[in-house]
This record gives structure tokens, sequence and C-alpha cells, in this order.
């Protein structure tokens, strides 16, 4: 469970997160929802322990982030997809960061290439690759060691329609797997289809929650 309390962040003067107090519960998909420059990428941000927060909490399965825990424990992140290594293969990108923490194995990243319609066995470098060949890549890189907690920044851009289907069909499945999934997007669709509650911001505040099947 991820428990927001009070949480603020200013930058230039100005609240990005303002007084957010809010609770994410495990195995549940949320939606954030808001015009650009709401506050969702500096939300899921936050939640992944990439920016400090000015005060408040954020607490995951009962463990304060920034205090002893610099990142939720058990997380997959797709937050713009310029993390991805453009020298390397597919392939070599998951291995690389599967030395971390070396819970995936070889026939993990193949299987999870293969899942999001890539293939392992393809010779170009990232910087090869199309936008939403990149998009699906970051989507792997997301889900490949299975995480308990999976933060998407607008997981469905620059991807065809058929590989929106696939999208959608493996974070269906993550989600049956148990993983908290927290998705900020302005595809209404994607929001429907797969979220179990979405959050409206605004300037920085959720202000409204909604059952997704509304
Ligand atoms: N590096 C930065 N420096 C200063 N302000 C920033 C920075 N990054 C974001 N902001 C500000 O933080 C606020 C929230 O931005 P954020 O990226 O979280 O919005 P968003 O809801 O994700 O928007 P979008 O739909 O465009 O992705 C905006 O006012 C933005 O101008």
């Amino acid at each position: 469970m991820i428990e927001l309390t009070d949480v603020t962040k200013s930058l230039n003067g100005h609240y990005v997160l303002d007084h957010i107090s809010q609770s994410f519960m495990d195995g549940q998909v949320y939606g954030l929802r808001g015009k650009n420059g709401a506050g969702k990428t500096m939300l899921l941000r936050a939640i992944a322990g990439l920016i400090n927060i000015d005060s408040g909490q954020i607490v995951i399965d009962g463990r304060k982030l920034h205090d002893g825990m610099d990142f939720p424990p058990s997380l997959g992140i797709l937050i713009e997809n310029n993390n991805l290594m453009p020298e390397y293969t597919a392939r070599k990108n998951l291995q690389l960061l599967a030395k971390i923490k070396k819970v995936a194995s070889d026939a993990d990243i193949d299987a999870t290439i293969t899942r999001v319609g890539l293939d392992p066995n393809d010779k170009r470098t990232v910087k090869q690759f199309s936008l939403g060949m990149r998009q699906r890549l970051a989507i792997a890189q997301a889900i490949f060691e299975r995480p308990e907690l999976i933060l998407l920044d607008e997981p469905t851009n620059a991807i065809d329609s058929d590989g929106v289907q696939q999208v959608r069909t493996i974070l269906l499945e993550e989600k049956k797997r148990g993983a908290t999934i927290i998705i900020a997007s302005h595809t209404a669709e994607d929001l429907v289809v797969l979220t179990d509650e979405i959050y409206n911001m605004a300037e920085g505040r959720i202000y409204e929650q909604t059952d997704a099947a509304k």
C-alpha cells in the first residue's frame, strides 16, 4: 500500500504538488487524468523517489520514502522513454538492467521483449528503433522484473493500434499477477479499460475521484 500524507513540492514559487493526501491499495490499477502541467508526472516521480518532496510523507508498505529507503523496493517505471541506452540492442538494454537486481533471467528478458511485440534477436540498436518500438521497449523495461509497483506515464504514446491492444492486455495481465499500477494518461479509453479508479488532477491537486466505469 502507498500512502501519501500532505505531500507538497514547489518549483519556481508555485506548488506542483499541493498538499496531496491519497492512498493507493495493493493490486489496484489507478489512473491519473488532467491537463498538461496538472502534476501527474510529478506525482509519479514523487512516488518513485525520483524527486525530493518539500513536506509531507510517502509511505510504501509501512516504510517511509527518503528515510533509509530511497526508492520503492519493487518498482517498474516508465516516465518518458529516455532512460533506454541508445547504443545497445533491446536485449542488451534489459540484460544490463537485470545485473542490478538479478531477478530476471535471460529467458525472462527474451520472453518480455516478445511479449511487447519486439524481436529479442533484433540486432538493431535502440537508436535505430522507431518511436513506437522504443515505447514498447520502455514498457518491457517497466515490467520485466515483475515489480509489485508499476508507474507509467502515457504508456501507449506513439504505439500503433495493434500495439495499444497488446499493451492493454499486458497491463491487465500484470494486474492479475497482483501488481499495483498507476497510469497517467490523456487517452480516455486506456483509463476506462485499464483502471479501477481515476483521479482527476489540476494545479498539483487531486480534486476528484471517479469510478473508472462511470
Ligand atoms: N523541471 C521543472 N522545473 C520547473 N517546473 C517544472 C519542471 N518540470 C515540471 N514543472 C512544472 O510542474 C508542473 C507539473 O508538471 P507535470 O509534468 O507533473 O504535469 P503533467 O500533469 O504530467 O503534464 P503533461 O500532461 O503535460 O504530461 C507544471 O506546472 C510544470 O510547469
